[in-house]
């Protein structure tokens, strides 16, 4: 308490830091920002204080960056005192998270965590898995078309089948609806991706014990013990499946089969298995969630700007043709369809707040004071609404992503997924992954609103769940075939 304390007045007196609202001791500025939403309260002082806003919150030094420019002056051109992360040991010790590549500090395990994902997931590497990702485009849209109101389902199985395949080889049943492996990992998953939710670190390192309330007491969702026990299944069920299938020699081609082989003789042995188990586990956790999350953005985008649907429709029309669904060879030819897929990262980025970052050392940044182990965190939100940029900013636009010519713009809205060091390096796999899957929708469905039972068309009204992603998790719409 004491050192909180400490801490707490240093934040108040902290000199030379950007502009930001008044801390109140301990709290820092807590209260001040909406607690499920930060990006909202952030992006609002952008009016008051500027590009950067200093904001400590519970003692920890915090900054907020709001401009795009000023995130790539950081994170790109200062790279090596801005890829750190906050001390996040209350989960690496407790909860089992120590695998996970996105929360580790800027130290030599995270660089062999980089080069093992790097060296898979690079832009040439990752296009050999196109023909399995169009399978599972053609899955999503059988299920699709059977049960339409399961879209959010459908969207995880995409994603997470999608990833286990390119992944670890597991080729889950188009015809098993209760795929074992898929299952557990999916699950298990789904207790990773609350513990990482923003905010659990500080939350969980100032009430400790909120790790320990029973599963089945309210509030037990933070349990520390079912935590860890749910990432050792992640890590090790579909790891341990293909290690079988690589001793008896019948294996397909996948990261972790390739990982292993390239690097067999760079890193020593016992590390090595190691490294790959836990890169590739932090693939899926990083991967699923945030690939369908984006795809239940354009559904809605699709209700409410039908016209914008009518356009791409017909241009898959005329350049794919009636008669067979597009393919990863129709990406360059149809440009309206990709500024529908960029205007859909953009309208609502998925991590409206990507995944902060923090300073190795003190620094000085226009003439402010950066502290050493300040959080830098990039508001992706604000980035997203800036008025010169993006004119009316909250209205769904593709045209925006085109020259007069029809041409694509240079701005492919890379920022989303992140900077510098730490850009996300799954954004190949995802860009294809997300975009066959809503080309094919399009071309195979019309998307409108629901109708009432009088035929009077129904608002879609939203319900958003805001964790480590945000996305609208249910909504009234008709998914509906475009033969019928
Ligand atoms: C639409 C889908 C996705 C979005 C929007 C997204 C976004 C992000 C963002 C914002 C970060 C943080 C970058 C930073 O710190 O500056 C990140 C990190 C990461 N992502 Fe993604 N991601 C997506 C899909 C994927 C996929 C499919 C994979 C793997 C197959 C993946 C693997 C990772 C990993 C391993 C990190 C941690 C990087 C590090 O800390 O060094 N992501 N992602």
């Amino acid at each position: 308490a004491l050192i909180a304390i400490a801490k707490a007045y240093r934040n108040v007196r902290s000199k030379g830091c950007p502009p930001g609202p008044k801390p109140l001791p301990l709290l820092g500025c807590a209260l001040q920002v909406d607690a499920t939403q930060p990006w909202l309260t952030y992006t609002e002082w952008k009016d008051t204080y500027g590009d950067i806003v200093y904001c400590p919150t519970f003692g920890q030094d915090t900054i907020v960056v709001n401009s795009e420019e000023m995130a790539q002056d950081l994170f790109d051109k200062r790279s090596s005192n801005y890829s750190d992360r906050m001390d996040a040991s209350v989960l690496t010790d407790h909860y089992g998270m120590g695998y996970h590549t996105a929360i580790m500090g800027h130290n030599d395990e995270w660089r062999a965590h980089r080069r093992v994902v790097q060296q898979g997931l690079r832009r040439e590497p990752v296009e050999v898995y196109h023909p399995v990702q169009l399978r599972r485009a053609h899955d999503l849209i059988k299920r699709l078309r059977e049960t339409p109101n399961d879209y959010w389902d459908h969207f995880k199985r995409f994603s997470g089948t999608t990833i286990l395949e390119v992944v670890y080889a597991h080729r889950a049943d188009e015809n098993d609806e209760e795929d074992p492996v898929l299952k557990q990992v999916s699950d298990s998953n789904e207790t990773a991706v609350l513990v990482l939710a923003p905010g659990n670190i500080l939350r969980l390192s100032i009430f400790p014990f909120l790790r320990m309330i029973p599963r089945w007491f309210p509030g037990g969702e933070l349990n520390s013990a079912f935590s860890k026990r749910q990432v050792k299944v992640m890590l090790d069920t579909p790891y341990n499946e293909l290690k079988g299938k690589l001793a008896s020699g019948n294996a397909g081609r996948c990261l972790v089969a390739d990982a292993l082989e390239r690097h067999g003789g760079q890193i020593k042995n016992e590390n090595l298995e190691k490294t790959v188990r836990d890169v590739f586990g932090t693939a899926y956790a990083a991967g699923e969630e945030t690939s369908a999350s984006t795809l239940m953005i354009f559904i809605l985008a699709m209700v409410l700007y039908p016209e914008v649907q009518k356009r791409a429709q017909s241009e898959i029309d005329s350049m794919v043709g009636i008669g067979r669904l597009p393919n990863f060879d129709d990406w360059s030819t149809l440009p309206y369809v990709e500024a529908v897929f960029r205007e859909t990262m953009r309208w609502y980025p998925v991590v409206p707040i990507g995944v902060p970052h923090a300073a190795s050392r003190e620094d000085v940044y226009c003439g402010y004071h950066i502290p050493k182990g300040a959080v830098i965190v990039p508001n992706v939100w604000a980035m997203t609404r800036n008025a010169e940029k993006y004119p009316s900013p909250s209205e769904f636009k593709p045209e925006r992503f085109l020259d007069e010519q029809g041409d694509l713009i240079s701005d492919d809205v890379g920022y989303i997924f992140g900077f510098g060091r730490r850009i996300c390096p799954g954004r190949y796999l995802a860009k294809a992954s997300v975009w066959v899957a809503m080309a094919c929708i399009l071309a195979e469905f019309n998307i409108e609103k629901a109708k009432d039972a009088e035929g009077r068309p129904v608002e879609p009204n939203p319900e958003w769940v805001h964790g480590i992603t945000s996305s609208p998790r249910s909504f009234h719409c008709n998914i509906i075939p475009r033969s019928l």
